[in-house]
């Protein structure tokens, strides 16, 4: 086992945003930074060459659900209910466990080749996802997503009982990478009566939540017709709402919910291409950020997005942020690159997003090398706007050098996707028997 791992003669971008000719020096063993300082390799038992290249921090994908990149282009162009209902839950019913393995190594692959090293999982079978991200050399926040409507009261109680079982169960898990969740699906898709019988205790035992809110208008009139109240005041009278609790979406929050959420200390996790795709609407980034809300960026799953690549997403996040402000200074370029390191990192509870001594040592090696990333006024400016998930050439997570040159040294991505692609045809054909 290697002990130290230098990544050297690249530039680094820093905590303050300032670009910096450094090297980086990593204690592999304990996963954490050491140094970032000129003329680190001679200390190092391996190195990696960042040469023309700019050392950022990894990606954080604060939101999705990997397994359903074997959905991805099942079904489009339809808007969020109907998509679930008519196309997205009945393919689910049929998912086995060895499915949700299969596609979260499948996410695994894209996650690492474009350079993001944190993820939250929400899904089914996460003892599947969990050896996934085992293997991948990944950091996650996983949780089983319950959802309690259409179902008897019994196996109601047994999804949300099995939420809690499941994040105590995985917490920690792969030499600390995984963490946990209670991860409820949202508050319509939620009885009352079972947050206010689970919440208390996932509360007491400080376990993180997370939730899709206000993803729609049509989410927030059922909550609107059935408790009198828009879902954020009806989340906090239910005691959801803390600075542990992660909510995704958030794109449709008048000014009376951006203050509960910053008040409570709730992130909202973005996810532009989603609420783009599924027509949901454009969210008040700018406004949240102003309130003082932190903000992190998720793709959401690969069947409404349709990839994984957070560059994507970073761009995706300052110009929609802009539309949606009236206003071409909201959401710049630095905001938007911290919402995806810094600000997803705050939002899962892990000490990364920053390249910095101490920190995890969790990072993404750019090639600027490349026309698209000609000249170079702002590298910034670059990442927020013209790079892509392609140009990450190396990625480490927790101190282990995941891909290195473009190469994926931890799956074998042939036969991941030969098996992705196996897996979503059965699957589909299931369904649609
Ligand atoms: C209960 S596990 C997670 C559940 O969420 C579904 N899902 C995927 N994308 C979205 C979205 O944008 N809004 C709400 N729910 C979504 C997924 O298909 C799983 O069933
Ligand atoms: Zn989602």
């Amino acid at each position: 086992m290697t002990d130290t791992l230098a990544v050297t003669d690249g530039r680094v971008l820093t905590p303050e945003f300032d670009v910096i000719r450094a090297d980086v020096l990593i204690d592999a063993d304990a996963g954490e930074i050491l140094d970032v300082a000129p003329d680190l390799a001679g200390d190092a038992d391996e190195t990696l060459d960042a040469t023309d290249s700019l050392v950022m921090p990894g990606l954080v994908n604060a939101h999705g659900h990997a397994t359903m990149t074997l959905l991805r282009g099942y079904a489009d162009d339809k808007n969020l209910e109907d998509w679930l209902q008519e196309d997205i839950w009945p393919a689910e019913a049929e998912l086995t466990p060895a499915d949700v393995g299969v596609g979260t190594r499948l996410a695994a692959v894209e996650l690492i080749r474009s350079g993001t090293t944190a993820f939250a999982d929400m899904y089914f079978h996460v003892g599947e996802v969990v050896e996934a991200v085992r293997e991948a050399g990944l950091r996650a926040r996983v949780g089983h997503g319950v959802v309690t409507v259409g179902k008897d009261e019994a196996a109601a109680r047994e999804d949300f009982a099995e939420s809690v079982a499941v994040a105590e169960e995985y917490d920690g898990a792969a030499d600390g990478r995984i963490r946990t969740a209670v991860m409820p699906h949202a508050p319509h898709t939620v009885g009352t009566e079972y947050f206010e019988e689970f919440v208390p205790t996932v509360r007491e035992a400080g376990v993180p939540l997370h939730f899709h809110l206000n993803e729609t208008e049509t989410y927030i009139e059922e909550i609107d017709a059935e408790a009198g109240v828009r879902p954020t005041a009806y989340a906090d009278d239910l005691g959801l709402l803390a600075e542990d609790t992660f909510v995704a979406h958030g794109v449709h929050l008048d000014d009376t919910e951006i203050a509960t959420l910053a008040e409570r200390d709730t992130s909202v996790v973005h996810c532009p291409a989603s609420n783009m795709k599924l027509a949901s609407g454009m969210a008040p980034v700018q406004d949240m950020l102003d309130a003082g809300v932190t903000v992190a960026l998720g793709t959401d799953g690969a069947a409404s997005n349709n990839d994984l690549d957070l560059f994507d997403e970073l761009r995706d996040a300052a110009m929609v942020g802009k539309l949606a402000a009236d206003d071409a200074a909201a959401v710049d370029a630095e905001t938007a690159v911290r919402m995806a390191t810094a600000g997803g990192a705050e939002a899962l509870g892990f000490d990364s997003g920053r390249i910095e001594a101490g920190a995890n040592a969790d990072l993404a090696v750019v090639d600027l090398e490349s026309a698209h990333l000609t000249p170079e006024h702002d590298l910034v400016s670059h990442l927020a706007y013209a790079a892509r998930g392609s140009d990450v050439r190396h990625t480490v997570c927790d101190g282990e050098v995941l891909m290195r040159d473009r190469e994926v040294l931890v799956l074998d991505e042939e036969d991941v996707r030969e098996r992705a692609q196996e897996h979503a045809e059965v699957l589909v054909a299931r369904a649609e028997e």
